[in-house]
């Protein structure tokens, strides 16, 4: 490792599982993968900063114990989702488009009553305050990132979307689901990590900006529409453009 790197505050990476990272890791310089007991990552130099990236699993309960276990360890000064998801209805992207979130909501966080949905402010629960501000099911994420995100990949020729994330644990596996989620909260891509990640990261003040490629969309479930390859590359692609134009 070089001097000059390894005091610089790295960039993290977190995605689910190891394909969403491959391109980013395969183009590590330097890279050396450290023991950690339960998160794994891969560390090394891209375009002048130190990243370290971790697959980090499924779900928002690896991606929230991921995420405070490396900022504690690495201490990055950004950190940057990267993955596929699922295009809702209304949002006009198709699969292998590009999605910037603009924030994060855990969208099926609350109670189903009788009366219907009540969400986290409903419930006068929020997941967190930070100072002074109460966070319910939203989550903000860095705006001027995003703005980068969105610019870097219209730079690409790469058709992309801004907007807002919903996380969920149930996956809308119907067309019906997808628009209901859609005309609750207005919503253009479906996960299942980044709201957690978000959730932490507004916890330590660091930045933090999602990028996703588009997988499928949410509808009927049909696998056979679905393309995971384009979504992790465009997501990727897009990634490597943005840390070029944040590199110091
Ligand atoms: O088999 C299914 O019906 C199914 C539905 C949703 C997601 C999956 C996955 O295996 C992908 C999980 C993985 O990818 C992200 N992802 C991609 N598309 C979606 C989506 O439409 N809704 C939620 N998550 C999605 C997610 O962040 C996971 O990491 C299978």
């Amino acid at each position: 490792m070089h001097g000059e790197f390894s005091d610089m505050p790295p960039l993290l990476v977190l995605a689910a599982v190891p394909a969403e990272l491959a391109l980013l890791t395969g183009s590590l310089a330097d890279r050396q993968e450290p023991l950690h007991p339960a998160w794994p990552a891969a560390v090394g130099r891209l375009g002048g900063q130190r990243l370290v990236c971790c697959a980090a699993g499924p779900g928002t309960a690896n991606a929230a114990g991921a995420t405070a276990a490396l900022i504690e360890r690495y201490r990055p000064s950004r950190v940057l989702i990267l993955g596929c998801g699922g295009a809702f209805p209304g949002s006009g992207l198709g699969v292998g488009d590009l999605a910037v979130a603009t924030e994060e909501l855990f969208a099926d966080l609350g109670v189903m009553a009788p009366e219907g949905w009540l969400d986290m402010a409903d419930l006068g629960l929020p997941l967190a305050t930070v100072a002074g501000e109460r966070h319910y099911n939203r989550i903000p994420l860095d705006a001027a990132l995003a703005e980068q995100a969105l610019c870097c990949a219209g730079r690409q020729g790469v058709r992309a979307a801004g907007g807002s994330f919903a996380t969920v644990a149930a996956c809308s596996g119907t067309t019906a689901r997808g628009e209901e989620l859609a005309r609750r909260y207005d919503v253009i891509c479906e996960n299942m990590e980044g709201a957690a990640v978000a959730l932490v990261c507004r916890r330590y003040a660091i930045p933090c900006v999602e990028i996703r490629g588009i997988s499928n969309l949410v509808e009927d479930r049909t696998r056979a529409n679905w393309d995971i390859p384009a979504a992790v590359q465009v997501a990727q692609r897009a990634a490597l453009s943005l840390l070029a134009e944040l590199a110091p």
